[in-house]
C-alpha cells in the first residue's frame, strides 16, 4: 500500500492532469485514510469504513481520468462501471455483483503479473535446460559424461548471445485449454465461470508438441515455466485482500440513475431500482466470486456524474449519506486546454512527435500554434457538443492526418504554428455540420 502523503499524491496527480484542485485532494485524502486506517489498532480499523467521493463536473473534465491515475499509483485493483449499465431495457436488476467479480478478476491478474515477474528468472533458467534438452536430445548416460556437459555449456552460451534463435526444434507444451464459450443469462455469471473451469481443467494434463524456432519456444516455455512455479492459492489470497483493503470502484454516470424532476413515473422505478441494488455494495457486504468470498465494507467507491438533469439530493438518501465527500470539477478553459497540450508526461504533443519521429519526421509545435489548436477545441466544445478534452485528441488526429498520411516520403520536418492550425481547420470548425463529424 502507498505511504505517500496527501500532498506527495497531489504532486503526482499534476504530473498528469491540469487543474481539478479539488477533485485532486478529496481522492488524495481518501487514499491516505486507507494507510491511516491499516496504522490504528485492529479492532477499531474493521470500524473505519472509506469515506466515498461523488465527483460533479461536466463530460471530459478529467473525473475518470484521476480515479484511474490514482489506483495505479498506489497499485490498486481498479474498475470502471457505468451506473447505467443496470438499467437497459431486458437488463433490470442485472446482476450488481459482477461489480465486484469484475475488480477481483482484475486483482487476479495484477497479483499473477507480479508473482510472474518474481519467479522469471528461475523459469527462464528451467526453459533454458529444456530448450537445450531439445537440441540435444541424446541418452541419458551420455548427457553426464564430460563432453556432453561441454557440449551443453558451449550451447548454452549460444542459446544466450541469441544464435541460435532461428533454429527450428520441437517441443512439448501443455496443451492450451479447450475454448469453451457459454452463454447464460445475466445473472448467472458464476455458472458459466464454473462450467468454464471445469471445461479447461479436463484438459490440463495433455501436453502436445509443437514446431517453433528457439526464440519462440524460450517464450513459450518460459510462461508455462512461470506458471508451474506461482501457487494459484496465493495469488487468489492476495488478490481477494487486495480487492477488500484497495480495491477502488470508480461508478459512472450515477446521475443518470436519480430520480429527475421532471419525469414520472415509470423509468424512476428502475432507476431508484438501480441504487437500491448498488446501496448494499457500498455499505458492505460479502459478494461470492469463484475465487472466494469478499467484503466490500473497505472498498473504495468513486461515483462521478455531470448531474446536468438531476441534483445530488435526487439520490435516494441512504445513497447520499454513502457519498460524503462532494467535489466538483470544473469545466475546462481554453488556457487548461493548452497545458493539457502540452504539460502533463507524456502529453498528446509528445506522443504525437515521438510516433511520427518513428518515420524520421519531425515536428514542431509553435506557441501560438498550441494556442490556436485550444482555442478553436474551445470554440467546437461551445458550437456542437461540450466533450471536454476529448476535443483535442479528435482535433489533433485531423490536424496531423496529412503529415501522418505522407511520413516516410517527401518533406520531413514541419513547424504547426497558428497559421498551419487555421488552414486545416478552419473551414472545418466554422462549419457546425461538418465539425458534429468530423472533429
Ligand atoms: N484536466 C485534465 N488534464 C489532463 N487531461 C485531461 C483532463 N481532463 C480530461 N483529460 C483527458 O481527456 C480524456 C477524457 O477524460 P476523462 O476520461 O477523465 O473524462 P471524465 O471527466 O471522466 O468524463 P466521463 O464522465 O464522460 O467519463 C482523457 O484522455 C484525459 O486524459
Amino acid at each position: 500500500m502507498s505511504s505517500m502523503t496527501p500532498r506527495e499524491i497531489v504532486h503526482e496527480l499534476d504530473r498528469h492532469i491540469v487543474g481539478q484542485n479539488n477533485a485532486k485532494r478529496a481522492v488524495a485524502i481518501a487514499l491516505r485514510n486507507r494507510w491511516r486506517r491499516m496504522q490504528v489498532d485492529a479492532d477499531l480499523r474493521g470500524e473505519i469504513t472509506p469515506k466515498n467521493i461523488l465527483m460533479i463536473g461536466p463530460t471530459g473534465v478529467g473525473k475518470t481520468e484521476i480515479a484511474r491515475r490514482l489506483a495505479k499509483l498506489s497499485g490498486a485493483p481498479f474498475i470502471k462501471v457505468e451506473a447505467t449499465k443496470f438499467t437497459e431495457v431486458g437488463y433490470v436488476g442485472r446482476d450488481v455483483e459482477s461489480i465486484i467479480r469484475d475488480l477481483v478478476e482484475s486483482a487476479m491478474k495484477m497479483q499473477r503479473e507480479t508473482a510472474m515477474k518474481r519467479v522469471q528468472l528461475s523459469a527462464m533458467e528451467a526453459a533454458e535446460e529444456r530448450v537445450l534438452d531439445a537440441l540435444l536430445p541424446k541418452a541419458r548416460g551420455e548427457q553426464d559424461s564430460d563432453s556432453g556437459a561441454n557440449t551443453r555449456q558451449v550451447f548454452r552460451k549460444k542459446l544466450r548471445e541469441g544464435e541460435l534463435d532461428e533454429k527450428e526444434i520441437e517441443i512439448d507444451l501443455a496443451a492450451t485449454p479447450v475454448g469453451v464459450e457459454i452463454m447464460a443469462p445475466p445473472g448467472m455469471e458464476d455458472m458459466t465461470n464454473q462450467l468454464q473451469n471445469m471445461f479447461s481443467s479436463m484438459s490440463n494434463d495433455r501436453k502436445q508438441t509443437s514446431k517453433m524456432t528457439v526464440k519462440q519456444a524460450m517464450k513459450a516455455l518460459e510462461e508455462e515455466e512461470a506458471a508451474k512455479l506461482v501457487n494459484n492459492e496465493d495469488i487468489k489470497a492476495m488478490a481477494i485482500e487486495s480487492v477488500e483493503q484497495n480495491g477502488i470502484v470508480f461508478l459512472d454516470e450515477i446521475d443518470k440513475v436519480a430520480k429527475r424532476a421532471d419525469s414520472g413515473g415509470g423509468a424512476d422505478v428502475s432507476r431508484e431500482g438501480v441504487q437500491r441494488d448498488l446501496l448494499p455494495l457500498i455499505e458492505g457486504c460479502t459478494v461470492t466470486t469463484k475465487h472466494g468470498m469478499v467484503k466490500t465494507d473497505h472498498i473504495l467507491f468513486i461515483s462521478s456524474g455531470a448531474f446536468h438533469l438531476s441534483k445530488p439530493s435526487d439520490l435516494i438518501p441512504e445513497l447520499q449519506g454513502r457519498l460524503p465527500i462532494r467535489v466538483e470539477l470544473s469545466a475546462l478553459t481554453p488556457d487548461d486546454f493548452e497545458r493539457i497540450l502540452t504539460e502533463p508526461s507524456a502529453s498528446l504533443t509528445e506522443q504525437q512527435q515521438a510516433l511520427l519521429a518513428t518515420e524520421g519526421v519531425k515536428i514542431e509545435f509553435s506557441k501560438d500554434g498550441i494556442r490556436r489548436i485550444a482555442e478553436t477545441a474551445y470554440e467546437v466544445n461551445e458550437r456542437t457538443e461540450n466533450i471536454g478534452a476529448r476535443r483535442l485528441h479528435t482535433l489533433l488526429e485531423r490536424l496531423l492526418e496529412d503529415i501522418s498520411f505522407d511520413a516516410g516520403s517527401d518533406q520531413q520536418s514541419f513547424t504547426i504554428d497558428a497559421a498551419y492550425v487555421d488552414s486545416h481547420l478552419n473551414e472545418l470548425a466554422q462549419d457546425e455540420d461538418l465539425s458534429r463529424y468530423i472533429l
